[in-house]
Order: C-alpha cells, then sequence, then structure tokens
C-alpha cells in the first residue's frame, strides 16, 4: 500500500536564494498522525503549504518529490495537480476567523467546496454537512448555519471548520496549530474532537504544533524542525522516552512540564543552537555545491 504521503528531499527557496526546507523527507502512512514540532519560523507551516500547493509565490520548490497516495505532484499538470490535492486533502487552519470569510453565512461556506471543488448536488453537501456537525457535537445546526461568522465563539467556528474539513473524507488533513487561537478552556476539547474524528474516519493528519503537550497527546509518528531541516524524528514515544538529537533535547528542557499548558517557556540552550547553525551552514554549503 502507497503511503498517504511521502516527501523526499523537498528544497524551497527564497528569491535571495536563502533555504526555507532542506532535503525535507518525510512519510506520513494512511491513518497515521505525524506531528511536525518546531519553534517560530522553523518551516512547519511551509511544509504545510507545499503540500496543499498553496506556497507564497516567492517560495520556489528547487528539489525534491511528494507524493500523495503514490500521485506524484510534481509531475501533474497544475490543473489535475490542484483536483486532486482539493479532493484528497483539507485544511484546518490556525485561526479560524480569518479563514472564515465575515460577510458570508456559515452553511454556504460549509457546503461551497464541497459542490465546487467536488462537483456535490447543493442537497447531498447540506445533508452531508449536517452530519459532520452532528459529529462535532454542535446540536443546534440550522442556527449555525444560518449564522455568521462573527456570531460563533471561537471554539465553534473551529468546530465548523474541522467538520467542514472532514466533510469530504480527505485521506490527508493538514492541521496547522488548530488550537493556538482559542482559550485554553477550549483547546483541550477541540484536540479531543480532532482525535475522535480522525479516528472515526481513518484519516490521515499533518499536526503542525510548536508544543510538545499537543504532540504527545496526538500523533503515533513527530518529525522535529529546525531553519526548515528535520533534525530528527521517530515514534512519538520513542522520542520522548529517548531524544536522540541534541536540539530535541534542548527543546524539552525548554519546556520543562511540557504536559502544562501553563507552563513557561525558557529560551533554547544557545550553545546547542550554536551547534545547530554549524550543522545547517555545512549542509547549505555542500547543497550549493551541486546547485550553483
Ligand atoms: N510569505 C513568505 N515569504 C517569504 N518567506 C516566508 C513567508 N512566510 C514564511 N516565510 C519564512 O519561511 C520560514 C518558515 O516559516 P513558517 O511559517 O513555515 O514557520 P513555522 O515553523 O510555521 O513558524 P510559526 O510557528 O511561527 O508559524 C521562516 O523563515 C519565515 O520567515
Amino acid at each position: 500500500m502507497s503511503a498517504c504521503l511521502d516527501i523526499r528531499d523537498l528544497s524551497a527557496v527564497l528569491p535571495n536564494g536563502q533555504r526555507v526546507l532542506r532535503s525535507v523527507s518525510l512519510c506520513v502512512q494512511p491513518g497515521e498522525v505525524r506531528a511536525l514540532v518546531g519553534e517560530s519560523g522553523a518551516g512547519k507551516t511551509m511544509i504545510g503549504k507545499a503540500v496543499l500547493g498553496v506556497l507564497p509565490s516567492s517560495v520556489r520548490i528547487v528539489e525534491g518529490d511528494m507524493m500523495l497516495e503514490g500521485e506524484d505532484l510534481g509531475r501533474l499538470q497544475p490543473k489535475a495537480r490542484r483536483t486532486l490535492i482539493g479532493a484528497r486533502t483539507a485544511l484546518i487552519p490556525q485561526d479560524p476567523l480569518t479563514a472564515l470569510n465575515p460577510s458570508r453565512r456559515i452553511g454556504s461556506q460549509m457546503t461551497d467546496r464541497l459542490v465546487r471543488i467536488l462537483g456535490w448536488s447543493g442537497e447531498r453537501a447540506d445533508t452531508r454537512i449536517r452530519q459532520l456537525l452532528d459529529e462535532v457535537q454542535i446540536r443546534d445546526p440550522d442556527r449555525v448555519l444560518k449564522s455568521y461568522p462573527h456570531e460563533l465563539s471561537g471554539g465553534m467556528r473551529q468546530r465548523v471548520l474541522i467538520a467542514a474539513a472532514f466533510a469530504a473524507e480527505p485521506r490527508l488533513i493538514v492541521a496547522d496549530e488548530p488550537t493556538t487561537a482559542l482559550d485554553v478552556t477550549v483547546q483541550k476539547q477541540i484536540l479531543r474532537l480532532i482525535v475522535q474524528l480522525q479516528r472515526e474516519h481513518g484519516t490521515a493528519i499533518l499536526f503542525v504544533t510548536h508544543d510538545l503537550g499537543v504532540v504527545a497527546k496526538i500523533s503515533q509518528k513527530v518529525s522535529v524542525l529546525y531553519a526548515g531541516k528535520v533534525v530528527e524524528e521517530a515514534e512519538t514515544a520513542a522520542l520522548f522516552a529517548s531524544p536522540q538529537h541534541p536540539y530535541t533535547r534542548a527543546l524539552m528542557a525548554a519546556t520543562p512540564r511540557y504536559t502544562d499548558p501553563f507552563a513557561s517557556l525558557k529560551p533554547v540552550d544557545e550553545a546547542v543552537l550554536a551547534g545547530l547553525a554549524t550543522e545547517i551552514a555545512a549542509a547549505d554549503q555542500a547543497w550549493r555545491r551541486p546547485h550553483g
């Protein structure tokens, strides 16, 4: 069986030649949750955007392959690629408010993707959306479907977007810090909901987070990123039991009680960061030689 997502040696650069992704490789099996963890600017969101085909125009992929259920995305024509990505993937974004159009009712926004991208009838889309609203425990679907985004709480808006993401039965969901913009009390409920739906639907998730506590709760495998480079990947339990890379250990040490959302973060050890900078500079130099 092919992997759900197989990224090999993916490098992306800015117009000035700076690499924002450095030979990234990772594989997500069907139904598996893979966490991408790292500090701000590590390139977690960039990987998600590369998979969804929505990289900023200033970022150019210069090397590597991305296979979605065995289909090589790089070999497809742009239209075929968009269709494939639209049918097989979905996004749960970080900020539900900015992800929703403020001037349109929730109902039409939720059915839109099913009707426009997947060609479903309005009736089929409406039935499916109501089914999913029930799964995300929204008990008054009529009111929610008629509401505008600002009329719902942050948690409700994220429930709506989770329902929309699962509605078309994607094979892979990119969840980009889906609880970060929410109140701490709501974060746990939303995380629990994502796990529940992920298990019930057997969907693979690429879960972007800076929070090791979330990694421990949600994922089976984890890639630790720094400066666009995967510095370590492992089964989640193995990573916590025995982190191999000095940066992973430093990241854990910087979050002493990483299961506690109220624990204060400390800066990552500077000597470790200096070592990493040297490692990355050497890798960049070696990479530049054949790439001009
Ligand atoms: N639109 C853009 N154009 C150019 N560079 C960008 C753009 N967006 C992000 N970057 C750069 O790409 C690198 C990776 O950014 P990315 O947003 O993927 O990090 P991240 O790990 O998701 O961080 P955060 O947790 O802060 O979202 C950073 O150096 C960032 O400055």
